[in-house]
């Protein structure tokens, strides 16, 4: 059977064939993508991105199945998720591929982690309820207690997306040997575990350990023989495309930032009715938005994506510049 190009119908196909084309680029508009496929923005670019790849062909995965398993796994984010839903995951699986094709990481992966990749960012916050891990703890949610409080909602989504894979006609891994499908499934769940913040000071300690290995091995690229370096910088890779708001084009970060928190008032709106402490930066009547994204960059994202730009050097220079940029603006839009 022939899919449409992208895999998902278009009411402006010539609009949504302009846009596509940035596919490879860092700011591609998200939002745009989802308004030109009827809310499928996480199916048309993961769609794109494995056929542009070359990995479907790789894998003799049916283009059928892929898109039945996508369209399944897209429609389990939830829409009225205001941040974490299926623009999040389209939008950390095009940052990803992105990083993918670094010069700095040319030939270093092979094709079955680079679909683990792809695979793990289109899923890694699948079924997002839009309350943080803390709130599900402090609760004492079932969720918790189904996984003793240790990265609560990072061991949901991979348990939701792999057992949508035994939905009928949504295998598309059934076509890789059972030895390629079990490391597969070991990489997606080291990926998507490692998209949890409590990890966020071990990937910045490590990511700095391997800057200072290369300083000293004088090596000019990445050539990590080691599966396990290897697994790490795909690790840090998804974390640091999953941290990658502020470093997009100022207009999309907004939105972002809108998103978050609306999503995080949400949740303060949760506490307050149940009479609980307001969690930070969750306090509508109270919150500072500019002040939070200039802590939020200046704490957690400059210095990863800092420590990742010269691992990666130069690929990722003007990435900084656009984060610079952005920090200033918003340090100057505090009232
Ligand atoms: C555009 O703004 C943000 C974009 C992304 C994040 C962010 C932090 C950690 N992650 C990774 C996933 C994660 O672990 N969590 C657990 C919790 C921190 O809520 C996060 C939302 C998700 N993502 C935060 C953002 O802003 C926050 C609100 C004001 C300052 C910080
Ligand atoms: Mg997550
Ligand atoms: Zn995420």
């Amino acid at each position: 059977i022939m899919h449409p190009k992208y895999g998902v119908d278009s009411n402006d196909p010539e609009h949504l064939d302009e846009i596509m084309a940035d596919i490879d680029k860092w700011g591609i508009d998200i939002f745009e993508i989802g308004q030109l496929t009827n809310n499928r923005p996480m199916t048309t670019v993961t769609y794109t991105i494995l056929a542009k790849r070359d990995l479907l062909r790789a894998f003799n995965i049916c283009s059928t199945t892929m898109l039945n398993y996508l369209m399944t796994a897209e429609d389990h984010y939830r829409p009225e998720v205001p941040y974490h839903n299926g623009y999040h995951a389209a939008d950390v699986t095009q940052s990803c591929h992105v990083l993918l094709s670094l010069p700095a990481l040319e030939n270093l992966f092979t094709d079955l982690e680079i679909l683990a990749t792809i695979f793990a960012s289109c899923i890694h916050d699948i079924d997002h309820p839009g309350f943080t891990n803390n709130y599900f703890i402090t609760t004492g949610s079932d969720l918790a207690l189904m996984y003793n409080d240790e990265s609560v909602l990072e061991n949901h989504h991979l348990a939701v997306a792999f057992k949508l894979l035994q939905q009928t006609d949504c295998d598309f891994l059934a076509s890789l040997p059972t030895k390629s499908r079990q490391i597969l499934r070991r990489i997606v769940i080291s990926l998507v575990l490692a998209t949890d913040m409590n990890k966020h000071m071990d990937h910045v300690a490590h990511l700095k350990t391997m800057v200072e290995a290369r300083k000293l091995s004088g090596a000019d690229i990445l050539s990590q023989e080691n599966y396990s370096d290897r697994l790490l910088i795909l690790q840090h890779m998804i974390h640091c495309a999953d941290l990658s708001n502020p470093t997009k084009p100022l207009p999309l970060y907004k939105k972002w930032t809108d998103a978050i928190m609306e999503e995080f008032f949400r949740q303060g709106d949760a506490e307050r009715e149940r009479e609980l402490d307001i969690s930070p930066m969750c306090d509508r009547l109270t919150a500072t938005v500019e002040k939070s994204q200039v802590g939020f960059i200046d704490y957690i994202v400059h210095p990863l994506w800092d420590t990742w730009a010269e691992l990666v050097e130069p690929g990722c220079r003007e990435i900084i510049e656009s984060l610079e940029y952005n920090r200033d603006w918003y340090y100057n839009a505090v009232p």
